[in-house]
C-alpha cells in the first residue's frame, strides 16, 4: 500500500487548512482509523483549531506531531488544503529522508518561475541539477574563513544597535526587541549582501527595511497567491505568468542589485562581503580569497557571465529573505528567553565578559568563537523556538520508507516537523523548560541524530548557517554585554504565537526594559 492510497482511502480530501473557511473532512470512525492504523499505520488528523486560524503553523503541526506520536506510530499523515502530506515522527525515518537517501527528496517543492519573477530563481526553490550546481558554486562563500572575512562588516553595525540601546536606557521607554533586532539584522545583511549602507537602525522608515516588511507582510494578498501556488498545477501557473512578489519589491531589488553591481565594476570597488565574493563568481566563475572581481585579463565583457544578472540578483535577495527575519527571530527569543530566567542571562554575562577579558576587551571573531555557553544558549533558543517551525520536501523519486511496507510516491509532499521533534520529552525531557545544559557535549551525544534540526539537515541545509549565528551571537554580545533586561509589563503573559506569521513570532511582540549596567571588571 502506498502512502497515497492510505491517504484516498477516505476519498475527496478537502481538509480545513490554514486560509480557508472551515470546510471538514469528516471525522474518522473509530473502526476506520483501526483499519487506517492496522493496514498501513498511517493517520489522517485535521484538529479543527487549524481551520479558525487560532494556533500558529508551529502548533497545528506540534498537535499534529503529539497525535502520531502518542499512537505510537513511526510516521503519519496530514491533509492540507487539496493534497495529503506524509509526515515522519521518527528520527531515524527523518534522517533517511534529510542525509541517507536524499536523492528521493532533492527539492523543497515550492512552486518557483524565473522566466516571469527573476527574484524567485534562488537557491532555496531552485530544484534538481540547477540546484545541485548553483549550491556547489555558493558553498565557498560560507566557509568559515569567509565569515570571518565579514565579521568586522558585522560588528561595525552593532555599534549601531549599541547607540539605539542607550538612548532607550536612558528614556526608559519599553522596547520593542523585535523591531530593534530586526533593524540591526537589516543593516548587516544589507550591507553584507547588497553592500549598502541600510541606515534602517537610524532611520526605521529607511526603503529597505519597508520592503523587506513588504517581503513578510502575510496579508490577504498573500495568503491568496500562496493558497493558489499549493493548488493549481505547475503548467497553469507557468501558462498566466504566476507571480508571488509585487512589481514595486522586484523593482526595487533588482535595481538595486543592478546599480551596486555598475558602481563595483566600474570603480573596481572591494568591500569584504557576500556581494564582492558574488561578483567573483559571476565574473570569474569562482570565489577567491583576493580582492578582484574580474577575470585574469582584467574584465570579461566579451565573454558569457558565469552567473547571470537575474541569478546573481535572486540569490542576493534571498540571502536578505532568509537571513534576516530568521536572525532576529532567533535573537528576539533568546532575549526572551533571558528574561524568564535571569540567572541564566547572569551567567551567559559573565561568560561573554570573561572571554571579551582574555582579548583586550575586543570584540574578535575568535573571542565570539571561544563564548561557549553563548553556543549552549543559542542552541536551547533554537530548540524551543525555531524560526522555522518545519521543513517541506517532495518525493521525486519512489521510494520505500526503511523498516516498512510503505511507499511513497513521487509527487508525495513532504513535512518534516521541526517543533515536534524539539519538543519530544523522549528527547528532551520536560521541553517547556529552558534549559542550556541540554546542550553540554555529554548531553548532545546521548541524542539520536536528527532530533535537533533547526537549520535542516543533509545536502540541503541552511546554507547561510553560520552567518546568522554569528550575526545573532554578535548582537546578543552588544546587548548583554552593557545592558540588563528584563520583560516590560506590555508584553502580554503568557506570550501566544501569532498565528498570521510563516516564522515563529509572538503577538503583540516581546516588550523589553533595558538598563544599563555599571562598568565592573569582568
Ligand atoms: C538563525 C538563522 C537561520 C535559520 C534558523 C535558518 C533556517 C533555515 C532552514 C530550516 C532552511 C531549510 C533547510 C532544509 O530544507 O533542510 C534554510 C535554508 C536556507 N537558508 Fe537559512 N536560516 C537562517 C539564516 C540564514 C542566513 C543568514 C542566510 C543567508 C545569508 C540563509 C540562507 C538560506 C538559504 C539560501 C537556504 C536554502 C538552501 C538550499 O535550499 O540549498 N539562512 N534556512
Amino acid at each position: 500500500m502506498t502512502f497515497l492510497d492510505v491517504a484516498s482511502s477516505r476519498g475527496c480530501c478537502f481538509t480545513s487548512g490554514l486560509f480557508l473557511p472551515e470546510i471538514r473532512l469528516p471525522r474518522l470512525l473509530e473502526e476506520e482509523r483501526c483499519a487506517l492504523l492496522g493496514a498501513g499505520i498511517f493517520f489522517m488528523e485535521t484538529p479543527g483549531d487549524l481551520s479558525k486560524g487560532e494556533l500558529s503553523f508551529a502548533e497545528q503541526f506540534l498537535i499534529f506531531y503529539q497525535k502520531l506520536k502518542s499512537r505510537g506510530v513511526r510516521h503519519g499523515g496530514v491533509y492540507m488544503f487539496f493534497s495529503t502530506v506524509y509526515m515522519p515522527i521518527d528520527p531515524a525515518i527523518i534522517k533517511s529522508i534529510l542525509q541517507k537517501d536524499f536523492d528521493h527528496f532533492i527539492n523543497h517543492g515550492i512552486y518557483s518561475n524565473p522566466e516571469a519573477e527573476p527574484l524567485s530563481g534562488h537557491l532555496f526553490n531552485l530544484e534538481n541539477a540547477k540546484w545541485r550546481d548553483l549550491r556547489a558554486k555558493l558553498t565557498p562563500t560560507f566557509t568559515s574563513g569567509k565569515m570571518k572575512m565579514m565579521f568586522q562588516t558585522l560588528v561595525t553595525c552593532s555599534e549601531g544597535l549599541r547607540k539605539i540601546l542607550e538612548e532607550y536606557s536612558f528614556t526608559k521607554d519599553a522596547v520593542d526587541i523585535k523591531d530593534v533586532v530586526s533593524r540591526f539584522s537589516t543593516d548587516v545583511i544589507g550591507s553584507c549582501a547588497f553592500g549598502l549602507d541600510c541606515n534602517s537602525l537610524k532611520n526605521p522608515d529607511s526603503e529597505f527595511r519597508r520592503f523587506g516588511n513588504k517581503v513578510f507582510a502575510l496579508d490577504i494578498t498573500m495568503k491568496i497567491k500562496h493558497l493558489i501556488s499549493m493548488v493549481m498545477p505547475k503548467i497553469v501557473l507557468d501558462f498566466v505568468g504566476f507571480r508571488m512578489l509585487s512589481k514595486d519589491v522586484e523593482s526595487f531589488f533588482m535595481k538595486v542589485i543592478r546599480d551596486t553591481i555598475d558602481y563595483r565594476e566600474k570603480n573596481n570597488v572591494y568591500r569584504k562581503d557576500f556581494m564582492h565574493l558574488m561578483l567573483q563568481l559571476k565574473n570569474r566563475g569562482h570565489v577567491a580569497d583576493d580582492a578582484s572581481i574580474m577575470d585574469t585579463e582584467g574584465n570579461d565583457e566579451k565573454k558569457q557571465p558565469h552567473l547571470t544578472f537575474n541569478e546573481f540578483a535572486a540569490q542576493c535577495f534571498v540571502f536578505f529573505v532568509a537571513g534576516f527575519e530568521t536572525s532576529s527571530t532567533l535573537m528576539t527569543f533568546a532575549l526572551f528567553r533571558l528574561t524568564e530566567n535571569p540567572d541564566i542571562q547572569e551567567k551567559l554575562r559573565e561568560d561573554i565578559l570573561s572571554v571579551l577579558k582574555k582579548h583586550d576587551d575586543k570584540l574578535t571573531y575568535e573571542a565570539v568563537m571561544e563564548m561557549s555557553y553563548l553556543d549552549k544558549v543559542i542552541d536551547e533558543t533554537l530548540r524551543i523556538n525555531p524560526p522555522v517551525s518545519a521543513l517541506p520536501r517532495v518525493c521525486n523519486k519512489t521510494y520505500r520508507v526503511p523498516g516498512t511496507d510503505v511507499t511513497i510516491d513521487p509527487g508525495t509532499n513532504i513535512n518534516i516537523p521541526v517543533y515536534g521533534i524539539h519538543m519530544d520529552p523522549e528527547y528532551y525531557p520536560n521541553p517547556e523548560v529552558f534549559d542550556p545544559e541540554r546542550f553540554s557535549e555529554e548531553n548532545k551525544a546521548k541524542r539520536p541524530s536528527c532530533t535537533f534540526i533547526p537549520f535542516g539537515e543533509g545536502p540541503r541545509i541552511c546554507i547561510g548557517l553560520r552567518f546568522g549565528i554569528m550575526q545573532a551571537k554578535v548582537g546578543l554580545i552588544r546587548i548583554l554585554k552593557d545592558y540588563k533586561v528584563t520583560l516590560n509589563q506590555k508584553t502580554k503573559t503568557p506570550i501566544k504565537l501569532d498565528h498570521r506569521s510563516g516564522i515563529m513570532a509572538v503577538e503583540g511582540g516581546i516588550w523589553l526594559n533595558i538598563t544599563k549596567l555599571n562598568k565592573r571588571d569582568p
